[in-house]
């Protein structure tokens, strides 16, 4: 029987049992998508137990083809109309079965995807992740991860958001609320249905703080192996975005509503033995090991910013002195840095500082796992710590430009080494779309800008 991820997870046997007395009657299949959302069907829970699980389920190949609007673009060999938009194939993973308590009755079953002849769908995000994975298994480790997604919430609805063309909406808090606990309290009903429906789902929960953006909160959750972390983040964030929904509110991942802090999404990763032992501390100090992974990490800043910022919004939050950020260096506990080493021991970790909320977790960790591991294959030495000011270094910067950053992944040796060709040409072709389509875009900044005045 496969081994469960905590006891708020259910067994196969135990959701059709569920079925069986009715206390379940929906069960949603899905996957992740190339933006990180999660894309499949509501199937009822009698034709899930009766066909689904002995024959399973199938959606159309154009879900890892198509851009944000769901539009079909051209550019990618695994899907188009001369190939026939024909379908792949969901291969229920069992440790990811949870029930949804915010919706009556449902629960939800976490897909990967593979080809009518049974081979991996390699373009898949969770598939790009496990590949990773796999390979720090193969030295005997696993890695550990944490990501913090910040969001920013709006006393209004998607609907009403989107009929006032995303203009003057009203964040629920209008004054700065890092980590104040009134600035929360005032939140509360929305954190804390978010908090108990994710724990209930299986995530533990740390808690939630406020940000520094007028109606910023962050809900943390405790770390855990990285598929899981990821498989949970895509959870939450499609979660609490139908809770703000249910409470007639909005929120927003973006990495950048507006002029002020972006949104982040912190990843923090450590590797340990398969059996817990320590890699990354040793007699009070950091380990070799881990100065290799932190410098393999930095090395490939530039070949994987592509994969850590993923959309034209992501790069205008590297903003200096916005707690973002836009050189790559390392320092302890430094949060100026790309890279800040916190903890000690057990908690001995690295934060990668550089992805917003908008990144595809599974994408950002398969980059930071084949980032470390290059660093420990090529024992690369990590230059000493920067103290002080990153925004003023001179170090070298982020990529601030999705077309400098596509460049960048496209021609990159090792990310081509580590994910294949295959995968680099895919989401190379993805920031094509997203380039496209955004030189195709008149902006208001433009029009404010030039109208008279030009
Ligand atoms: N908590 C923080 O460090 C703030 C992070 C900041 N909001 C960012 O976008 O990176």
């Amino acid at each position: 029987m496969t081994e469960l991820r905590n006891n708020r997870h259910l067994t196969m046997e135990r959701l059709l049992d569920l079925i069986g007395t009715a206390k379940v009657d929906t069960v949603i299949v899905a996957f992740t998508d190339m933006q990180g959302r999660l894309q499949g069907k509501r199937l009822h829970g009698q034709y899930f137990k009766d066909v689904v699980v002995p024959h399973g389920t199938e959606g159309c190949n154009y879900l890892l083809a198509v851009d944000v609007e769901m539009n079909t673009v051209d550019g990618y060999a695994i899907s188009s109309w001369e190939k026939g938009y024909g379908d792949m194939e969901f291969v229920l993973d069992e440790r990811t079965i949870r029930l949804l308590s915010h919706l009556p009755a449902t629960a939800m079953v976490q897909c990967d995807l593979v080809w009518p002849d049974h081979s991996p769908v390699v373009q898949s995000p969770r598939t790009i992740l496990t590949s990773q994975l796999d390979r720090v298994a193969e030295r005997g480790w696993q890695a550990l991860a944490g990501t913090e997604l910040e969001f920013i919430a709006f006393d209004t609805t998607y609907e009403a958001a989107h009929d006032a063309g995303y203009r003057d909406l009203r964040p629920v808090n209008q004054y700065n609320v890092d980590y104040s606990i009134l600035g929360t309290s005032r939140v509360e009903p929305l954190l804390r249905e978010i908090r108990n429906t994710m724990y209930a789902a299986g995530l533990d929960v740390e808690g939630a703080k406020g940000e520094c953006n007028f109606g910023q909160h962050e809900v943390g959750f405790l770390y855990a192996d990285a598929l899981t972390t990821a498989d949970n983040h895509a959870v939450y964030k499609n979660v609490a975005k139908e809770i703000a929904a249910h409470q007639g509110k909005a929120i927003t991942f973006m990495a950048k509503y507006n002029e002020r802090e972006g949104s982040s999404c912190h990843i923090h990763l450590s590797l340990r033995g398969q059996d817990g032992e320590l890699l990354f501390w040793k007699d009070g100090a950091r380990t070799p090991l881990y100065d290799q992974f932190v410098a393999g990490i930095l090395a490939t800043v530039a070949d994987f910013t592509l994969l850590y910022a993923p959309n034209i919004n992501s790069y205008k939050r590297f903003a200096d002195g916005s707690f973002a950020p836009t050189t790559i260096a390392w320092g302890l506990d430094n949060r100026t840095c790309a890279v800040r080493l916190v903890g000690h021991g057990a908690g001995a970790r690295m934060e990668n500082r550089i992805p917003g909320a908008d990144v595809n977790p599974y994408l950002a960790l398969a980059a930071m796992v084949a980032g470390g591991l290059h660093g420990i294959e090529n024992e690369l030495e990590l230059e000493p710590p920067l103290e002080g000011n990153a925004y003023t270094s001179g170090r070298p910067k982020v990529p601030h430009t999705m077309q400098e950053a596509r460049e960048a992944f496209s021609s990159s040796a090792i990310a081509r080494a580590t994910l294949g060709d295959e995968v680099v040409d895919h989401y190379a072709n993805m920031a094509d779309v997203e380039l496209a389509a955004y030189n195709a875009a008149v902006t208001d900044w433009e029009l404010h800008r030039g109208f008279e005045r030009l």
